[in-house]
Protein backbone atom coordinates (compact mmCIF):
# COMPACT_ATOMS: atom_id res chain seq x y z
CA UNK A 1 0.00 0.00 0.00
CA UNK A 2 1.69 3.33 -0.89
CA UNK A 3 0.74 6.40 1.06
CA UNK A 4 1.17 9.82 1.44
CA UNK A 5 2.08 11.55 4.85
CA UNK A 6 2.36 14.86 5.86
CA UNK A 7 3.30 16.47 9.07
CA UNK A 8 6.85 14.62 10.62
CA UNK A 9 6.39 16.06 14.09
CA UNK A 10 7.19 13.73 17.66
CA UNK A 11 3.72 11.77 16.11
CA UNK A 12 3.82 11.71 12.53
CA UNK A 13 7.74 10.96 12.37
CA UNK A 14 7.21 7.91 14.73
CA UNK A 15 3.79 7.07 12.29
CA UNK A 16 5.54 7.52 9.64
CA UNK A 17 8.70 5.18 10.23
CA UNK A 18 6.03 2.98 11.21
CA UNK A 19 4.78 2.09 8.27
CA UNK A 20 7.99 2.22 6.27
CA UNK A 21 9.10 -0.63 8.57
CA UNK A 22 5.81 -2.29 7.63
CA UNK A 23 6.73 -2.59 4.06
CA UNK A 24 4.12 0.24 3.21
CA UNK A 25 5.78 2.90 0.14
CA UNK A 26 5.73 6.16 2.21
CA UNK A 27 5.85 10.09 0.47
CA UNK A 28 6.30 12.40 3.33
CA UNK A 29 5.82 15.97 3.62
CA UNK A 30 7.28 18.08 6.52
CA UNK A 31 6.94 22.28 6.69
CA UNK A 32 10.05 22.43 7.71
CA UNK A 33 12.14 20.09 4.65
CA UNK A 34 14.82 18.45 6.84
CA UNK A 35 12.95 16.64 9.36
CA UNK A 36 12.23 14.59 5.94
CA UNK A 37 16.06 13.43 5.91
CA UNK A 38 15.94 10.38 8.63
CA UNK A 39 12.65 8.95 6.88
CA UNK A 40 14.18 8.88 3.40
CA UNK A 41 17.01 6.88 5.08
CA UNK A 42 14.83 4.40 5.78
CA UNK A 43 13.19 4.07 2.38
CA UNK A 44 10.62 7.20 2.13
CA UNK A 45 10.25 9.68 -1.06
CA UNK A 46 9.70 13.03 -0.59
CA UNK A 47 6.63 15.12 -1.87
CA UNK A 48 7.57 18.73 -2.08
CA UNK A 49 4.27 20.24 -1.22
CA UNK A 50 1.17 18.72 -0.02
CA UNK A 51 -0.38 18.87 -3.84
CA UNK A 52 2.56 17.16 -4.74
CA UNK A 53 2.23 14.09 -2.30
CA UNK A 54 -1.73 13.98 -2.69
CA UNK A 55 -1.31 13.76 -6.28
CA UNK A 56 0.86 11.02 -6.00
CA UNK A 57 -0.51 8.88 -3.63
CA UNK A 58 -4.20 7.43 -3.40
CA UNK A 59 -4.11 7.67 0.70
CA UNK A 60 -2.76 11.37 1.93
CA UNK A 61 -2.35 10.63 5.92
CA UNK A 62 -2.09 14.20 7.69
CA UNK A 63 -0.20 14.41 11.45
CA UNK A 64 -0.23 18.22 11.91
CA UNK A 65 -0.14 20.40 15.58
CA UNK A 66 -3.38 22.20 15.17
CA UNK A 67 -6.97 23.62 13.32
CA UNK A 68 -4.37 26.84 12.05
CA UNK A 69 -2.22 23.81 10.73
CA UNK A 70 -4.72 21.18 9.26
CA UNK A 71 -6.54 24.51 7.57
CA UNK A 72 -3.43 25.91 5.96
CA UNK A 73 -2.03 22.70 4.91
CA UNK A 74 -5.18 21.65 3.22
CA UNK A 75 -6.43 24.97 1.68
CA UNK A 76 -3.49 27.16 1.25
CA UNK A 77 -1.09 27.76 -1.62
CA UNK A 78 0.67 24.06 -3.13
CA UNK A 79 -2.23 22.44 -0.41
CA UNK A 80 -4.05 19.52 -0.24
CA UNK A 81 -7.33 20.68 -2.50
CA UNK A 82 -4.82 21.65 -5.59
CA UNK A 83 -4.87 18.07 -6.30
CA UNK A 84 -7.82 16.41 -4.51
CA UNK A 85 -10.09 14.51 -7.07
CA UNK A 86 -12.37 11.67 -7.48
CA UNK A 87 -11.42 8.53 -5.50
CA UNK A 88 -8.37 10.38 -3.32
CA UNK A 89 -8.37 9.74 0.33
CA UNK A 90 -7.57 12.34 3.18
CA UNK A 91 -6.84 11.00 6.52
CA UNK A 92 -6.68 13.88 9.01
CA UNK A 93 -5.34 12.05 12.39
CA UNK A 94 -4.34 15.86 14.09
CA UNK A 95 -6.49 16.38 17.24
CA UNK A 96 -8.56 19.30 16.08
CA UNK A 97 -11.90 20.20 16.58
CA UNK A 98 -15.31 19.19 15.15
CA UNK A 99 -15.88 22.23 12.97
CA UNK A 100 -12.74 22.30 11.77
CA UNK A 101 -12.49 18.52 10.47
CA UNK A 102 -16.01 19.63 9.01
CA UNK A 103 -14.84 22.40 7.12
CA UNK A 104 -11.94 19.62 5.57
CA UNK A 105 -14.04 17.45 4.81
CA UNK A 106 -16.70 19.16 2.63
CA UNK A 107 -13.83 21.21 0.78
CA UNK A 108 -12.19 17.49 0.05
CA UNK A 109 -16.09 15.60 -0.71
CA UNK A 110 -16.93 18.92 -2.97
CA UNK A 111 -14.25 17.91 -5.44
CA UNK A 112 -14.98 14.10 -5.33
CA UNK A 113 -12.17 13.53 -2.75
CA UNK A 114 -13.12 10.67 0.24
CA UNK A 115 -12.28 12.28 3.95
CA UNK A 116 -11.44 10.07 7.48
CA UNK A 117 -10.94 12.39 10.09
CA UNK A 118 -8.80 9.38 12.89
CA UNK A 119 -7.51 11.49 15.78
CA UNK A 120 -4.94 9.10 18.15
CA UNK A 121 -4.89 8.59 22.04
CA UNK A 122 -1.68 7.42 22.88
CA UNK A 123 1.74 9.73 22.74
CA UNK A 124 5.12 9.41 21.37
CA UNK A 125 5.99 5.83 23.06
CA UNK A 126 2.95 4.36 21.91
CA UNK A 127 3.24 5.74 18.36
CA UNK A 128 7.07 4.46 18.52
CA UNK A 129 5.69 1.24 19.03
CA UNK A 130 2.55 0.85 16.94
CA UNK A 131 -0.02 1.22 20.11
CA UNK A 132 -1.97 4.32 19.36
CA UNK A 133 -6.01 4.03 19.70
CA UNK A 134 -7.91 5.71 16.61
CA UNK A 135 -11.04 7.40 17.09
CA UNK A 136 -12.28 7.43 13.64
CA UNK A 137 -15.18 8.85 11.92
CA UNK A 138 -16.48 10.00 8.41
CA UNK A 139 -16.36 7.79 5.30
CA UNK A 140 -17.05 4.06 6.51
CA UNK A 141 -15.39 2.56 3.15
CA UNK A 142 -12.75 4.80 3.19
CA UNK A 143 -12.12 3.26 6.88
CA UNK A 144 -12.02 -0.10 6.03
CA UNK A 145 -9.53 0.37 3.60
CA UNK A 146 -7.52 2.05 6.21
CA UNK A 147 -7.74 -0.99 8.44
CA UNK A 148 -4.30 -2.23 7.30
CA UNK A 149 -2.59 0.97 8.24
CA UNK A 150 -4.31 1.70 10.99
CA UNK A 151 -3.60 -2.15 12.95
CA UNK A 152 0.21 -0.80 12.07
CA UNK A 153 -0.22 2.28 13.90
CA UNK A 154 -2.67 1.02 16.24
CA UNK A 155 -3.53 -0.99 18.81
CA UNK A 156 -7.31 -0.76 18.34
CA UNK A 157 -9.58 1.41 16.65
CA UNK A 158 -12.64 2.84 16.87
CA UNK A 159 -15.45 3.79 14.35
CA UNK A 160 -17.63 6.41 15.77
CA UNK A 161 -19.95 7.50 12.63
CA UNK A 162 -20.01 10.87 11.20
CA UNK A 163 -17.45 13.75 10.80
CA UNK A 164 -17.03 15.20 13.77
CA UNK A 165 -17.31 12.42 16.38
CA UNK A 166 -13.55 11.09 16.39
CA UNK A 167 -12.68 15.17 17.10
CA UNK A 168 -15.20 15.10 19.89
CA UNK A 169 -13.94 12.05 21.58
CA UNK A 170 -10.46 13.07 21.49
CA UNK A 171 -10.74 16.17 23.08
CA UNK A 172 -13.09 14.50 25.85
CA UNK A 173 -10.12 12.34 26.39
CA UNK A 174 -7.43 14.69 26.74
CA UNK A 175 -9.76 16.94 28.72
CA UNK A 176 -9.67 14.23 31.17
CA UNK A 177 -6.10 13.57 30.75
CA UNK A 178 -4.87 17.75 31.22
CA UNK A 179 -8.11 18.21 34.36
CA UNK A 180 -6.24 14.66 35.85
CA UNK A 181 -2.36 15.74 35.26
CA UNK A 182 -3.19 19.14 37.24
CA UNK A 183 -5.10 17.11 40.26
CA UNK A 184 -1.88 15.08 40.39
CA UNK A 185 0.80 18.05 40.22
CA UNK A 186 -1.27 19.89 43.19
CA UNK A 187 -1.05 16.35 44.79
CA UNK A 188 2.68 16.21 44.73
CA UNK A 189 3.14 20.03 45.44
CA UNK A 190 0.88 19.38 48.47
CA UNK A 191 2.91 16.46 50.23
CA UNK A 192 6.21 18.43 48.96
CA UNK A 193 4.61 21.20 51.46
CA UNK A 194 3.25 19.21 54.18
CA UNK A 195 6.94 17.76 54.53
CA UNK A 196 5.58 14.43 53.36
CA UNK A 197 7.58 12.51 50.45
CA UNK A 198 6.31 13.21 47.03
CA UNK A 199 7.86 9.59 46.15
CA UNK A 200 6.35 7.61 48.66
CA UNK A 201 2.84 9.80 47.55
CA UNK A 202 3.44 8.33 43.88
CA UNK A 203 4.29 4.88 45.46
CA UNK A 204 0.43 4.81 47.51
CA UNK A 205 -1.04 5.70 44.34
CA UNK A 206 0.58 2.60 42.50
CA UNK A 207 -0.89 0.17 44.77
CA UNK A 208 -4.47 1.90 44.61
CA UNK A 209 -7.21 2.35 42.09
CA UNK A 210 -5.83 6.11 41.44
CA UNK A 211 -2.08 5.60 39.92
CA UNK A 212 -3.19 5.21 36.39
CA UNK A 213 -0.61 4.63 33.94
CA UNK A 214 -0.48 8.07 33.27
CA UNK A 215 0.47 9.21 36.94
CA UNK A 216 3.06 6.39 37.43
CA UNK A 217 5.18 6.91 33.95
CA UNK A 218 5.40 10.89 34.15
CA UNK A 219 5.69 11.08 38.37
CA UNK A 220 9.32 9.60 38.56
CA UNK A 221 10.44 11.82 35.73
CA UNK A 222 7.88 14.92 37.45
CA UNK A 223 10.02 14.91 40.44
CA UNK A 224 13.47 15.15 38.70
CA UNK A 225 12.15 17.91 36.50
CA UNK A 226 12.32 15.92 33.26
CA UNK A 227 10.37 17.71 30.72
CA UNK A 228 11.46 15.97 27.71
CA UNK A 229 8.75 16.46 25.31
CA UNK A 230 6.56 13.09 24.59
CA UNK A 231 3.17 15.00 24.38
CA UNK A 232 4.01 19.22 24.23
CA UNK A 233 2.13 21.29 26.68
CA UNK A 234 0.80 23.99 24.26
CA UNK A 235 -0.88 20.95 22.31
CA UNK A 236 -2.56 19.59 25.50
CA UNK A 237 -3.21 23.69 26.04
CA UNK A 238 -4.69 23.49 23.19
CA UNK A 239 -6.73 20.32 23.42
CA UNK A 240 -8.23 21.79 26.92
CA UNK A 241 -9.56 24.85 25.21
CA UNK A 242 -11.24 23.21 22.17
CA UNK A 243 -13.11 20.68 24.54
CA UNK A 244 -13.90 23.97 26.87
CA UNK A 245 -15.28 25.23 23.96
CA UNK A 246 -17.31 22.21 22.56
CA UNK A 247 -18.04 21.98 26.65
CA UNK A 248 -19.83 25.42 26.01
CA UNK A 249 -21.23 24.35 22.47
CA UNK A 250 -23.35 21.81 24.81
CA UNK A 251 -24.65 24.13 27.66
CA UNK A 252 -22.23 22.24 30.19
CA UNK A 253 -20.33 23.70 32.55
CA UNK A 254 -16.66 22.35 33.13
CA UNK A 255 -15.26 24.35 36.08
CA UNK A 256 -12.06 21.97 36.76
CA UNK A 257 -11.02 21.63 32.93
CA UNK A 258 -11.18 25.82 33.32
CA UNK A 259 -9.13 25.77 36.03
CA UNK A 260 -6.66 22.98 34.66
CA UNK A 261 -6.95 25.24 31.36
CA UNK A 262 -5.48 28.35 33.32
CA UNK A 263 -2.80 26.43 34.67
CA UNK A 264 -1.52 25.28 31.27
CA UNK A 265 -1.34 28.80 30.18
CA UNK A 266 0.08 29.97 33.11
CA UNK A 267 2.66 27.39 32.12
CA UNK A 268 2.84 28.49 28.85
CA UNK A 269 3.45 32.15 30.06
CA UNK A 270 6.21 30.28 31.61
CA UNK A 271 8.10 29.26 28.54
CA UNK A 272 6.82 25.80 29.19
CA UNK A 273 4.92 25.39 25.61
CA UNK A 274 7.44 22.92 24.13
CA UNK A 275 7.70 20.93 27.38
CA UNK A 276 6.23 17.73 28.11
CA UNK A 277 3.02 18.69 29.25
CA UNK A 278 3.79 17.70 32.43
CA UNK A 279 5.87 20.74 33.24
CA UNK A 280 1.93 22.15 34.34
CA UNK A 281 3.68 20.83 37.80
CA UNK A 282 6.23 24.00 37.65
CA UNK A 283 3.17 26.26 37.15
CA UNK A 284 1.24 24.93 40.32
CA UNK A 285 4.50 25.35 42.08
CA UNK A 286 5.23 28.45 41.20
CA UNK A 287 1.02 29.55 41.82
CA UNK A 288 1.40 28.20 45.11
CA UNK A 289 4.41 30.37 46.19
CA UNK A 290 3.19 33.33 45.56
CA UNK A 291 0.43 32.85 48.04
N1 LIG B 1 2.66 14.16 21.04
C1 LIG B 1 1.65 13.42 21.50
O1 LIG B 1 1.77 12.71 22.53
C2 LIG B 1 0.32 13.40 20.82
C3 LIG B 1 -0.08 14.39 19.94
N2 LIG B 1 -1.31 14.34 19.35
C4 LIG B 1 -1.74 15.36 18.41
O2 LIG B 1 -1.08 15.08 17.18
C5 LIG B 1 -0.77 16.29 16.50
C6 LIG B 1 0.73 16.35 16.27
O3 LIG B 1 1.37 16.32 17.51
P1 LIG B 1 2.96 16.27 17.68
O4 LIG B 1 3.55 15.43 16.62
O5 LIG B 1 3.21 15.97 19.09
O6 LIG B 1 3.30 17.80 17.40
P2 LIG B 1 4.66 18.48 16.95
O7 LIG B 1 4.58 19.87 17.47
O8 LIG B 1 5.82 17.63 17.30
O9 LIG B 1 4.53 18.49 15.35
C7 LIG B 1 3.61 19.35 14.71
C8 LIG B 1 3.66 19.14 13.22
O10 LIG B 1 2.77 20.10 12.60
C9 LIG B 1 3.51 20.86 11.65
N3 LIG B 1 2.96 22.20 11.53
C10 LIG B 1 2.72 23.08 12.53
N4 LIG B 1 2.18 24.22 12.04
C11 LIG B 1 2.11 24.05 10.70
C12 LIG B 1 1.62 24.87 9.63
N5 LIG B 1 1.11 26.09 9.85
N6 LIG B 1 1.69 24.38 8.38
C13 LIG B 1 2.20 23.14 8.15
N7 LIG B 1 2.67 22.32 9.11
C14 LIG B 1 2.61 22.77 10.38
C15 LIG B 1 4.94 20.85 12.15
O11 LIG B 1 5.83 21.20 11.12
P3 LIG B 1 7.32 21.77 11.45
O12 LIG B 1 8.17 20.57 11.71
O13 LIG B 1 7.70 22.51 10.25
O14 LIG B 1 7.17 22.66 12.66
C16 LIG B 1 5.05 19.39 12.60
O15 LIG B 1 5.21 18.54 11.51
C17 LIG B 1 -1.33 17.41 17.39
O16 LIG B 1 -2.61 17.73 16.94
C18 LIG B 1 -1.37 16.78 18.77
O17 LIG B 1 -2.33 17.39 19.59
C19 LIG B 1 -2.17 13.28 19.56
C20 LIG B 1 -1.82 12.27 20.40
C21 LIG B 1 -0.57 12.26 21.11
O1 LIG C 1 -2.94 13.61 22.88
C1 LIG C 1 -2.13 13.14 23.64
C2 LIG C 1 -2.14 11.78 24.08
O2 LIG C 1 -1.25 11.38 24.89
O3 LIG C 1 -3.03 11.03 23.66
Amino acid sequence: MEVGFLGLGIMGKAMAMNLLSNGFKVTVWNRTLSKCEELVEHGASVGETPAAVVKKCKYTIAMLSDPPAAISVVFGNDGVLEQMCDGKGYIDMSTVDADTSSKISKAITEVGGRFLEAPVSGSKKPAEDGQLIILAAGEKALYEEMLTAFSVLGKKDFFLGEVGNGAKMKLIVNMIMGSTMNAFSEGLALAGRTGLSPETLIDVLGLGAVGNPMIMMKGPTMLKSNYSPAFPLKHQQKDMRLALALGEENALAMPVAAAANEAFIRAKSLGLGDQDFSAVYEAVKAEGLKQ
